[in-house]
């Protein structure tokens, strides 16, 4: 089955950025200002081996390279004069001929045929790795994401745009692909510019140094353009994270807003960072462009300077002018295209900082679920002295106590905001109390395994998500230990079976987005079978039979009240309906973040 993440409750608004709970970035945040910094980290989510070949590869085709540039000099000066001179094509002529080689036309010729071939053969081996890097780099991260955003605490969730996970999933897990691609491209380049200069200095140490300073110069000149392409990226990713957030929370919520018809007024609430990403996208496009044009006329430049220095000032034979001008203008040109090299990865990075930036968050988050005692649930569960405050406001209950009794049926009930859904989460170990505790067959659960805690519970929350899926995977989770039997028995018990029977498809009837396609009393039937399907040993019900007429409402607690008394299972109900209180052992009021008063039944 395809679930999809489930959604989670965000702001209409999205924040352009986002911080951890303290408001600050977290130091494991990417530092672009340290270069291949991105790159190494991209690095470690793939083998090392993947990465060592590349570069040996990479480095071997430079060597190759350099060997076919080698030979092009003497080549050219056979073909000219026959003989060598006292120039680099003299001096290698001399040092083969010592070793027991004859220059000739034929040697040089076939060593810069191999070695261009040796090139090409290498850089394909080394491309072929580089695009399985990206692939395993692409779903590294996606896998990374998903894992640290399901671990995450719950107060986590409450603060991200949901949308968010959207964006950073899709376009920015492919831009971190993409930078390791860039970044392959821009080593390769390197090596190149290398094994130039490596053969300009064997042949020349002038010309070396003038290739260097041609460089230079190309790079200071244009670094302004790979600048405004990386300023722009981040501010177009940014630009496109909050337009995704704001529009996944729109959609999310259309129904109201279409019904109203004001859906038209939200599309201004794109209108800034529409503009934002279109201003990015033109600056971008320019700096690429820029970059691009302006190493023409500064080769021209250069080289009409390097010949003229060449053969005016230093008298170089015009055989070796003739190599040297090939040797500078490649040189110069490897350079052009490592400058647009370094472009592009500034330009791809900004995607994966940003899906880095979201990976750190949600990990800075983590829950530890696991690694406490095993809970076990004879006697039931209880509150004890627990006060409990949000982020940034008062205390919302205040010294709550009392029990979740094994085997009864426990109504909590109160004035809306009164915090009975607060006191629910934190019982379920979602929120921490500021103080007091938690106790599960008298053990405090913050020393228990909070994962096996949960397992035991079937939970319903008050707005509940049907995913876009079959009834069954709805039921079941996904989980394949469930079979079609526990799940009829789960729809039964919630009152659900009746009108599943009637759907022409029955269990695999898919219910929309959101569960679109059944009515809202349907959907709560179908949570509460999910909350009943794992048979838990407590279940927990926030509101969850409040869109049922009371005929239905009635035959659900009949229901539960039944599996408590055969099964032993325990209940605890928020509710307003007569229904719950009624069938309530006890029922818990809270008022003004506090309990009020609790009636037993005698
Ligand atoms: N994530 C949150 N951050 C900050 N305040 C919150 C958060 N969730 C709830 N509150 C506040 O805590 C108080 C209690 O909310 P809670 O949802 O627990 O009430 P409730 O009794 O379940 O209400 P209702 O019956 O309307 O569902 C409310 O004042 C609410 O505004």
């Amino acid at each position: 089955m395809r679930l999809r993440l489930a959604a989670v409750p965000s702001t209409l608004r999205a924040p352009a950025t986002v911080s951890n709970s303290s408001g600050q970035t977290p130091a494991v945040a990417p530092d672009a200002a340290r270069p291949f910094a991105s790159a190494l980290r991209l690095a470690r989510l793939i083998p090392l081996r993947r990465t060592l070949l590349t570069l040996v590869c990479l480095v071997l085709a430079g060597v190759a390279e350099g060997v076919s540039l080698v030979s092009l000099l003497p080549l050219i000066t056979l073909a000219g004069s026959g003989s060598g001179d006292g120039g680099g094509a003299g001096k290698l002529m001399a040092w083969l001929s010592s070793h027991g080689l004859e220059p000739s036309i034929g040697l040089f010729a076939g060593a810069l045929v191999t070695g261009v071939a040796l090139k090409a053969a290498l850089t394909l081996v080394a491309m072929r790795h580089v695009g399985r890097a990206i692939a395993d780099v692409t779903i590294a991260v996606r896998l990374q994401l998903i894992e640290a955003v399901l671990n995450a605490r719950w107060g986590y969730y409450v603060r991200q745009p949901v949308g968010r996970f959207s964006n950073a999933i899709g376009g920015e897990a492919s831009q971190a692909g993409e930078a390791y691609n860039q970044t392959a491209q821009f080593v390769a380049d390197l090596v190149q510019i290398a094994t130039y200069l490596v053969v300009v200095f064997f042949f020349s140490w002038k010309v070396g140094l003038l290739s260097i300073g041609v460089g230079l110069l190309m790079s200071l000149t244009l670094n302004r353009f790979v600048s405004i392409a990386k300023r722009t990226a981040r501010r177009q990713t940014r630009h496109v994270r909050s337009m995704t957030a704001a529009l996944t929370d729109l959609l999310v919520g259309i129904k109201p807003m279409k019904a109203m018809g004001r859906q038209a007024r939200f599309q201004s609430l794109f209108e800034r960072d529409a503009q934002a990403i279109r201003k990015a996208q033109r600056k971008q496009a320019f700096a690429r462009h820029a970059n691009k044009a302006l190493q023409e006329p500064i080769l021209a430049v250069c080289l009409a300077v390097g010949v003229y220095v060449a053969l005016e000032v230093w008298r170089m034979p015009p055989g070796e002018v003739l190599v040297m001008t090939i040797l500078l203008a490649r040189t110069v040109i490897a350079i052009g295209k490592a400058q647009q090299g370094l472009q592009q990865v500034r330009i791809a990075e900004a995607g994966w900082h940003s899906v880095s930036e979201t990976i750190a968050l949600a990990q800075a988050a983590r829950e530890h679920e696991h690694g406490g005692a095993a809970p076990t649930f004879e006697r039931g569960a209880e509150l004890s002295g627990v006060t409990f405050a949000y982020e940034d406001s008062g205390a919302v209950i205040r010294d709550v106590s009392f029990a979740v009794p094994k085997g009864r049926i426990t109504t909590l009930t109160g004035s809306s905001g009164a915090g009975k859904t607060t006191t629910v989460d934190i019982l379920l170990g979602l929120n921490e109390p500021s103080s007091g505790e938690v106790l599960v067959d008298g053990a405090p659960l913050a020393r228990l395994d909070l994962g096996a805690w949960r397992r035991m519970t079937g939970y319903v929350p008050q707005e509940l998500t049907l995913f876009h899926d079959t009834l069954l995977a709805n039921v079941t989770l996904g989980q394949p230990e469930f079979d079609r039997a526990d799940v009829e028995r789960a729809l039964e018990a919630a009152g659900a079976a009746p009108f599943v029977r009637d759907l022409p498809e029955g269990l695999d009837t898919v219910v929309g987005e959101r569960g679109a396609r059944l009515s809202g009393g349907q959907r709560q039937r179908i949570a509460i079978a999910r909350a009943l399907v794992h048979r838990p040993k407590l279940l927990i019900l926030d509101e969850a039979t409040t869109a049922l007429d009371p005929e239905t409402e009635a035959n659900i607690v009949r229901n539960v009240v039944a599996l408590a008394r055969s099964t032993g299972l325990t209940v605890l109900a928020i509710s307003h309906q007569p229904a719950w209180a009624e069938a309530a052992d006890h029922v818990v009021h809270l008022a003004h973040g506090g309990v009020a008063r609790i009636d037993s039944r005698a």
